[in-house]
């Protein structure tokens, strides 16, 4: 019996597809010659796919017409890391062999032995697909296309049994973990940077999908074939998930969710939920959370515009509008709340900065590219540098990006025993949602209020030119485009790219340029030096005459600041000294000529 859709076709047609069942196929082939033949032959007639059901003995079990996810299958019991026993072996009519995502997921959820596709066209290919195990995942294997001739000559069994080998000797086989396909349409680059934010969010890459276009597809960001191509992709690679390169309106994830029936979220999700995972601080985390519900609104937004231009008959305001409009309410109660929250965060930070500011202590923040080692110097200044041991607090350095979501100070000491905090900073990133700015503002005043900004660029990228320039168009954004800077350009350990000198054209006029490897530590000293040299000086002089009996303080003097000239007097030593300024107070009573 030929089963599918067999509507409409002739008696005479079903009777060529019945002898199909009469015709036994050798043990090794995929299907014997007679088989195929009357296969493409029909397909041909019915421009409709004809799929054979097969087992391992080269019985015909069934013969369908219309796509092979038709198939029935046979009552064979399927335990765990075991085949099916059975292969389908189907045309395409569109004269293409390679396997379609339909194809995949059949050979993956009824275990079949094998998937085979004939392109039907005058010079007919085959694509075999099998199940085998990779890294202790089930895995599917496609063979490119073949010559019939060539595809006659495969040894089949040898295969199946061979994967089912590897079935069997792998032990919990792990299935459910998230896989995702990425998708961009920018330029090639961009989709390595979302390669390396995948990764950052712990997410491994099945597979990238890549459209050169210049717009967005309304209604599924990408082209109606692409997103045919990402589904089999999505097969192939065995992924449950989708990242996209770009934001994406609410009914976009929506159609591509639709389509490929896998969760879909866009890059801007995805930087949203790498910076909840690493914020640490309470304004941090507040931040994060502000700026992922706000992102999640607008989108709810754009899902509820939809409804109501398609709306405004029946049911207009059914559950999933009434469900959506409490979502928001939700949304918008839990936005106020943290604003309210973080309101008094940033007072506290506030507070705590302008005691700082009375302290009179330089403030240095290093910013720059995200991965570009700020932090990794950061702990390197404050190793060399640091007067006192808590200091010692490392902050996080991974070759990750956005290790560092927090601004993390530490002080440090330059030459003439002046201090200078040195902040860590969040790494910038190109496409840098502008919602995500607006949140990390408060995060980044930190740099606005600097005295001067040490500029780390990972020299050893030919990408450095293009990050500096995302930097300074983020440092431009939030008004510390000015000031003082130094550009540090880093992992010169690694060897320097030749944009490099592109930088230094850039920069070579306007700011002191410094080769650098923080991990190795090479030309730190020169770093800290040149601090010293571009800062302002804080240092004041003063005239002091201190008692004989008080010399415990004269070393003091000869200690922290430099010491200009020195005279004993009847009444004590009379020193003329370069003091920070932040200590004066410490020598009020002793002054003679006051501040120089
Ligand atoms: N070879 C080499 N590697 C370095 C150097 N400096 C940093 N790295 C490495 O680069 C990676 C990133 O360093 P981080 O210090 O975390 O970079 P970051 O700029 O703080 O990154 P974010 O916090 O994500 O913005 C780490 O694996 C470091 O070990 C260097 O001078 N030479
Ligand atoms: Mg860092």
């Amino acid at each position: 019996m030929i089963t599918g859709n067999i509507e409409g076709v002739r008696n005479r047609i079903l009777e060529e597809l019945e002898a199909i069942f009469e015709i036994k196929t050798a043990k090794y082939a995929f299907l014997d010659t007679a088989i195929v033949d009357i296969m493409l032959k029909i397909t041909k007639e019915l421009d409709r796919e004809i799929s054979v059901l097969v087992d391992r003995k080269g019985k015909v079990l069934e013969v369908t017409v219309g796509d092979s996810s038709a198939v029935s299958m046979p009552l064979v019991e399927l335990r765990d890391n075991k085949l099916s026993r059975v292969r389908v072996v189907h045309t395409h009519p569109n004269g293409n062999p390679k396997l379609s995502a339909l194809d995949i997921s059949a050979l993956i959820k009824m275990k079949l032995d094998s998937i085979i596709a004939i392109g039907a066209s005058d010079h007919p290919q085959v694509v075999m697909g099998f199940l085998t195990v990779e890294n202790q995942k089930i895995h599917v294997e496609a063979t490119t296309p073949m010559e019939l001739d060539d595809a006659y000559r495969f040894n089949v069994l040898d295969r199946i049994t061979y994967n089912e080998g590897l079935l069997q000797e792998a032990e919990d086989l792990e299935e459910d973990e998230e896989r995702a396909v990425l998708v961009g349409l920018d330029s090639e680059d961009s989709l390595v940077e979302l390669r390396e934010l995948a990764k950052a969010a712990d997410v491994p890459v099945g597979d990238v999908v890549f459209q050169k276009r210049a717009t967005q597809d309304n209604a599924t960001y990408v082209g109606k074939g692409k997103v045919q191509e990402i589904g089999e992709a999505l097969q192939l690679s065995r992924s449950n998930m989708v990242i996209v390169d770009d934001e994406l309106s609410g009914s976009q994830i929506r159609n591509l969710e639709d389509e490929l029936g896998v969760k879909v979220i866009d890059r801007t999700t995805l930087i949203l939920e790498i910076f909840a995972r690493r914020a640490r601080s309470r304004e941090a985390k507040l931040q994060v959370e502000l700026a992922q519900l706000k992102y999640r609104m607008s989108r709810l937004i754009g899902l509820g515009t939809v409804m109501s231009r398609t709306g405004g008959g029946i049911g207009t305001r059914g559950p999933g509008e009434q469900k959506l409009e409490i979502d928001r309410r939700k949304i918008r109660d839990r936005v106020n709340d943290l604003k309210n929250e973080l309101k008094k965060v940033v007072a506290i930070r506030s507070v705590q900065r302008e005691s700082r500011d009375q302290n009179g202590i330089p403030r240095v923040s290093l910013v720059g590219y995200t991965n570009s080692g700020k932090s990794t110097l950061r702990n390197a200044l404050a190793e060399m540098a640091s007067k006192d041991a808590i200091v010692k607090n490392k902050v996080l350095e991974k070759d990750m990006l956005f290790a560092t979501l927090d601004t993390t100070t530490r002080a440090i000491a330059l030459r003439d025993s002046r201090v200078v905090t040195v902040t860590d900073t969040v790494g910038f990133i190109r496409k840098l949602p502008h919602d995500l700015v607006e949140a990390f503002k408060s995060t980044l005043e930190e740099v606005v209020y600097s005295d001067l900004l040490i500029h780390v660029i990972d020299g050893s990228v030919d990408d450095c030119y293009s990050q500096a320039v995302t930097v300074d168009q983020v440092l431009e954004e939030i008004g510390a485009g000015e000031g003082m800077r130094i550009i540090a350009i880093n992992k010169v350990d690694k060897g320097k790219s030749y944009m490099t000198e592109e930088l230094t054209k850039l920069y070579g006029d306007k700011y002191p340029i410094i080769e650098i490897s923080a991990k190795m530590g090479t030309n730190l000293k020169a770093l800290i030096e040149l601090l010293s040299d571009t800062l302002p000086d804080d240092l004041v002089t003063l005239e002091l005459l201190i008692p004989y009996d008080m010399q415990k303080l004269a070393a003091q003097i000869h200690d922290k600041g430099n010491v200009i000239s020195e005279e004993y007097g009847e009444e004590g030593t009379l020193i003329q000294a370069k003091l920070p300024k932040k200590e004066v107070h410490l020598y009020e009573k002793f002054r003679r000529g006051g501040e120089k």
